[in-house]
């Protein structure tokens, strides 16, 4: 989500020049800026019913307006909105007549979010989220092979933390397991529902896992930032690689098992899975391992060996900890452990 400076959100707010060149539309509901040869019109109203700010594109080199896909909760209008625009890629909106929670606006319009959204999507995208006063703590990815024990870890620290975390609730069209309550743990959903919202680029990225579609919604993240806490996302490597991509600066951890062997005993004692999907699970994390290992994406790779330690290592990273950081930040004997695991063979054939 964006961060402007806490600086220049008070020079604004006050009213100070802030050496940025912000064009005002005094209190009309729209304004215009130009970035590349496209010139965006921002505001009034895109759609009556749910009163967001709007959006469209004049595109200078097909002389047509486009009305692009909008990502984010986009702002609600207000009597005046200034622009200014950011590294070439993002718009800062100024509202004017506005709360100090509400007053700072990014539009995205070439991040590298943007860019990836416009291929999956193949349509025009912009990019909303809301300026945030101050220092924001990262949000927190946390992928790894199913039955790792990324849920273990992360019920841990929700319950030493509850006011300081906030679970992003993914939606997926797996079926609910017994003790899984919709809205808590996913948003259990119909693949024709979840396909449409994201094609209405709902999700912040979404990936097929095991058979079954997986995603965040734009909301999901929302939520829990309006709540002052601090996201953790439980997500496969696909996912990971999603966020990665956009304009969310988040912590990327891999959590690895000691073995496969091990792995494969944690799956079948937590007793979820038909025998078909304990397969498919193993298979398929023979494949995260290997992406764990060798994308780039995480920062810090953990061993859930031992439970409190892996927890207590956690901690560490996430600097809830004094001492020293705890977890292995892709040194070699990271590397060498998970090269370990995924030389030792699965004694199980593939079905
Ligand atoms: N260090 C550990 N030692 C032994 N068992 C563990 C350890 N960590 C977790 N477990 C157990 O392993 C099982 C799988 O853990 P968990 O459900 O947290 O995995 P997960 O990575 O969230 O899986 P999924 O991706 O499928 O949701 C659980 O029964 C949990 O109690
Ligand atoms: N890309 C995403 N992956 C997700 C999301 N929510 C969960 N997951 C991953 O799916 C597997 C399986 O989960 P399970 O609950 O069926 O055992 C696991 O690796 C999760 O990390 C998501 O929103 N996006």
């Amino acid at each position: 989500m964006g961060e402007a400076p806490a600086f220049f959100l008070d020079e604004v707010q006050k009213g100070f020049s802030n050496g940025f060149d912000l064009k005002s539309n005094g209190c009309d509901s729209t304004t215009t800026i130009v970035v590349g040869n496209k010139t965006y019109l921002i505001g009034g109203s895109s759609n009556e019913s749910t009163l967001e700010i709007g959006v469209q594109i004049f595109d200078q080199s097909s002389g047509e307006w486009v009305y692009p896909t909008v990502l984010g909760t986009a702002p609600k209008p207000s009597k005046g909105f200034s622009t200014v625009l950011l590294n070439e890629d993002r718009i800062l909106g100024i509202k004017k007549c506005s709360t100090p929670d509400d007053f700072a606006w990014f539009l995205e319009v070439d991040t590298p979010y943007v860019r990836q959204q416009k291929k999956i999507l193949g349509t025009e995208v912009v990019a909303w989220s809301k300026g945030v006063k101050g220092k924001a703590e990262k949000p927190v990815v946390i992928s790894g092979p199913s039955g790792v024990g990324k849920g273990t870890l992360i019920s841990m620290l929700m319950k030493e933390f509850p006011s300081m975390f906030g679970f992003s609730v993914s939606h997926t069209t797996r079926a609910s397991r017994n003790m899984e309550k919709d809205g808590v743990h996913y948003h259990f959903t119909d693949r024709s529902v979840m396909e449409k919202e994201i094609q209405d680029g709902k999700f912040l990225e979404f990936a097929s896992v095991h058979g079954n579609l997986y995603g965040t919604s734009v909301e999901a993240v929302e939520v829990v930032a309006d709540d002052g806490k601090r996201c953790i996302l439980d997500i496969d490597v696909q996912g990971a690689r999603s966020v990665k991509a956009s304009s969310i600066e988040a912590i990327f951890v891999f959590v690895c098992p000691p073995s496969m062997e091990e792995l494969e005993k944690r799956l079948r004692a937590r007793g979820t899975e038909t025998e078909e999907q304990v397969l498919k699970r193993l298979r398929n994390a023979k494949a995260e391992i290997e992406q764990g290992q060798s994308s780039g994406i995480f920062d810090h790779i953990l061993y859930n060996d031992d439970l409190e330690e892996c927890y207590k290592s956690l901690k560490k990273l996430l600097g809830l900890d004094k001492s020293e950081n705890g977890s292995l930040k892709l040194n070699p004997y990271g590397l060498i452990f998970l090269r370990i695991i995924l030389s030792r063979k699965s004694t199980r054939k593939s079905s």
